[in-house]
């Protein structure tokens, strides 16, 4: 089955004014020779959600990097799906391992953001990963299962999510998964899906890898047949990004 490729940037907590026009400038220039075959979800931090609303090209979509639980009301400091949606971001990031580990989301947390951003018409980046320790103890195919399995329990349809893979060692490490590596924890989500959820679900939901993504390295995990594209940290803030989004077309098309 082809699946359509996503790339995701994701800022995280960085950036200023300037640095949002020089980034908006390179990406509007950026040549992407198929938009109909690549998705680019851009995520800034929530500050400069409106800006770049408003100055970004149209082909190239915006998401947030999380959103409340529920409904919006007296939670200081969050954000919630609805006010997203009203600023015409239709994309959220949740359950990345940085909030996960530093600020103690736990699946059913993250498989309640997810369950309740899709009911409010939202799209879903859903990011999971094990740690190196988790790696070294061969608990990766139990920990991203578990993980998977949270938000399973609390979705009725995967149409609007996609899987982001991120190994917690790799990330903002420069340590990159092998494109072998990749594959395999890939190859596992689809089978676990296959058979929790159903076949099609499997063959249909889009898997990205993220983790010290580069130009230089992004062509040979991109070659993988389950890896239908990135979520990149540190390189989505460079003009890089660009050429991230060339390489991994010259693959497949
Ligand atoms: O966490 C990531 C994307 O969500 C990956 O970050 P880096 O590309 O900086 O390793």
């Amino acid at each position: 089955m082809s699946r359509k490729l996503i790339v995701g940037g994701n800022w995280k907590c960085n950036g200023t004014q300037d640095d949002v026009k020089r980034i908006v400038e390179f990406l509007n220039k950026a040549e992407v020779p198929c938009t109909n075959h690549i998705e680019v979800v851009i995520a800034p931090p929530a500050p400069f959600l409106p800006i770049l609303r408003s100055t970004l090209r149209s082909d190239f979509n915006l998401a947030a990097q999380n959103c409340w639980t529920g409904k919006g009301g007296a939670f200081t400091g969050e954000i919630s799906a609805e006010m997203l949606m009203n600023l015409n971001v239709p994309w959220v990031i949740l359950g990345h391992s940085e909030r996960r580990t530093l600020l103690g989301e736990s699946d059913e947390m993250v498989a309640e953001k997810v369950a309740y951003a899709l009911s409010q018409g939202m799209k879903v980046i859903l990011c999971c990963g094990e740690t190196l320790e988790q790696r070294e103890k061969n608990e990766t195919t139990m920990v991203v299962a578990r993980q998977i399995k949270a938000v399973a329990d609390k979705i009725q349809s995967w149409n609007n999510v996609v899987i982001a893979y991120e190994p917690i060692w790799a990330i903002g490490t420069g340590k990159v998964a092998t494109p072998q590596q990749a594959q395999e924890v890939h190859a596992n989500i689809r089978a676990w899906l296959s058979q929790n959820v159903g076949e099609a679900v499997a063959q249909a939901v889009r898997i990205q890898y993220g983790g010290s993504v580069t130009a230089a390295n992004c062509k040979e995990i991109g070659s993988q047949p389950d890896v239908d594209g990135f979520l990149v940290g540190g390189a989505s803030l460079k003009p890089e990004f660009a050429d991230i989004l060339n390489a991994r077309i010259s693959i497949r098309h």
